[in-house]
């Protein structure tokens, strides 16, 4: 397949609405493809190079891109940037920037699909000293032979972000409908392999064999999630229930094959080198070759440290054995998904619990079985006494649903109205906070996962937290214009509000009253911050309240 076929196909699906017609396009497009082609496709389509376990990454900003596009254009840095700057659409303007350019500077050779993803492989692979600009001869190289409609998508690839609307659900289905598989075994084996691009290819080579898709050491599944619920409600629905604290901390899947281990962050980030501490202890406590679900919590006289003190320890790359000595962290394991090259995944919850306590020589969080309101009440009462947020209830005989958030898994916690938002910009401080960033600018998303501001927030944050996020966002920087700045849209922040209004101010159509800053969630992905959806039902049940 040519890029360009790639490309019309991707500008014909952005004028798409309907699901139903984007399947039935891709469905068509699937069985063609050779099957080298196949998983780039699928990934592509998606935004991505890489499959979704895989924690590589491109190594390509937006400042590489604008530097290579100047370049090919024959103008300057600047201006692509203010082009840039002037729109919010960076596949667009690359597009027109290329529209422009002067044909001596257009090499026409056809790129192939599989020729594109060969540099970003190499690209992704090139590291020391002169990794930038090999990274960027890649670049030159592919944007000079492309015709500006290729300008668009190879820049929104190398950005990770494709804008075309297919999602996960549109591209199970159009598998399923390409390759005659029933959609059910096509979510199942998404869920174990998290990579549709190989289970694409599985739907075409082996159709039988995705059945029975295992889970594989060292490529991490989605975590299962919960949604919040009642004591009562879940008892009255399933009777016998686990409880177990909901621990204040980060979450984490631990890894350990062959002598081999590594451990993954909710982001399905690796983290081993930053909790070298953590996986030695989890590696001690077991003999078998497992994948295990936990919760790492940083501890101090015998009570959980506050959340953030856990992310620090993550986030930090360097002198990570004095962080270690600093910072004491403890991990409490509740589920298994594979046991001895066995996948878990499908077996009831109180079974693989049985498995982890006999594999699991330490750190297994405890747990109470009941059926009796009372009994639950009060074991949430002596959680929260102990520092932990609430519990979580979980349904005995339930299936391991990897990045489901289902009714399966329920959490329990006092009442506090905050919101997940991604930070999109920021204004620089004044005064002695000059250097730093003052406010930042908040977007919740649409159903498509276009980001739509709602607010700014400066409250809350102390001098401390300040000077952290200077150093979280310094390198997420895409765009400045006088005080403003533009950030790459990758942090979550968890932000408390005293009323949700309708603006015209904002593009969400929503704005908070008196936001304050509560937390950096950056273990979040910004795929899981609010959507207009249930901002919407925030807003009637606020009113409603204030009847
Ligand atoms: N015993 C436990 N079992 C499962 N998850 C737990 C447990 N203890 C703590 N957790 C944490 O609770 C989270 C599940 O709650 P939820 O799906 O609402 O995620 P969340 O959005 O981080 O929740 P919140 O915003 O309330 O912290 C898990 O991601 C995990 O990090």
């Amino acid at each position: 397949m040519l890029f360009r076929e790639f490309a019309e196909l991707c500008d014909r699906l952005e004028t798409i609405s309907s699901r139903l017609a984007m399947t039935d396009v891709l469905a068509e497009v699937f069985p063609a493809l050779s099957i080298e082609e196949l998983p780039v496709f699928v990934r592509f389509m998606r935004g991505k190079i890489f499959p979704d376990w895989s924690s590589e990454k491109l190594g390509f900003g937006p400042g590489l891109l604008y530097e290579a596009l100047a370049y090919v254009i024959g103008k300057k840095r600047q201006v692509v940037i203010s082009a840039i700057n002037s729109s919010g659409d960076t596949g667009r303007v690359v597009e027109e920037l290329l529209e422009k350019r002067e044909q001596t500077m257009f090499f026409s050779e056809d790129l192939e699909l599989l020729e594109v993803h060969a540099r970003f492989l190499q690209m992704a692979k090139t590291s020391g000293r002169k990794s930038q600009q090999e990274r960027m001869r890649s670049a030159q190289y592919l944007l000079s032979n492309a015709s500006p409609l290729e300008g668009r998508y190879l820049s929104r690839l190398m950005l990770e972000e494709m804008r075309i609307g297919v999602g996960e659900g549109v591209v199970r289905e159009a598998v399923s409908k390409g390759f005659a598989v029933p959609v059910e075994i096509v979510e199942h084996a998404h869920q174990a392999l998290n990579d549709l691009g190989e289970v694409a290819l599985l739907a075409k080579t082996d159709p039988a064999a995705l059945a029975t898709v295992h889970v594989t050491p060292f490529r991490p599944v989605k975590m299962m999630l919960a949604q919040a619920g009642s004591i009562a409600g879940m008892v009255e629905a399933h009777g016998f229930l686990a409880a177990e604290n909901k621990y204040d901390g980060s979450r984490f899947q631990f890894h350990k094959a062959g002598g081999r281990t590594a451990i993954y962050s909710r982001r399905l980030e690796e983290m081993t080198a930053s909790l070298p501490d953590v996986v030695a202890m989890l590696s001690a406590a077991t003999d078998h070759d497992v994948i295990i679900d936990g919760e790492v919590i940083a501890m101090q006289d015998g009570k959980p440290m506050p959340f953030q003190t856990v992310l620090r320890r993550i986030r930090r790359k360097h002198g990570v054995s004095d962080a270690a000595d600093a910072i004491h962290m403890q991990p409490r394991v509740f589920d298994i998904l594979v046991c001895d090259g066995e996948t878990l995944i499908d077996r009831p919850f109180s079974e693989r619990r049985k498995i982890l306590e006999s594999v699991m020589k330490d750190f297994v969080a405890p747990q109470i079985v009941s059926d009796s309101p009372e009994e639950i009440e009060t074991y949430y009462h002596a959680a929260l006494d102990n520092g932990n947020e609430g519990i979580m209830l979980k349904v005995l005989d339930s299936p391991y649903l990897p990045g489901n958030r289902g009714k399966l898994w329920i959490k329990i916690k006092p009442e506090v109205d905050t919101i997940d938002l991604v930070v999109t910009g920021a204004e620089w401080g004044e005064g002695k906070r000059a250097k730093m960033f003052g406010s930042f600018l908040l977007a919740c998303q649409d159903e498509n996962g276009e980001l739509l501001e709602l607010s700014r927030v400066a409250t809350g944050i102390d001098d401390a937290m300040l000077a952290e996020l200077y150093e979280l966002f310094k390198d997420k920087i895409i765009a400045e214009h006088g005080k403003t700045v533009v950030f790459e849209p990758d942090v979550v922040f968890e932000v408390g509000y005293a009323e949700l209004q309708k603006s015209t101010t904002y593009a969400a159509g929503y704005a908070l009253r008196f936001p304050r800053f509560v937390r950096l969630r950056d273990d979040k992905d910004p795929s899981e911050i609010e959507t207009i959806d249930s901002l919407f039902r925030r807003y009637g049940m606020q009113n409603k309240a204030g009847q």
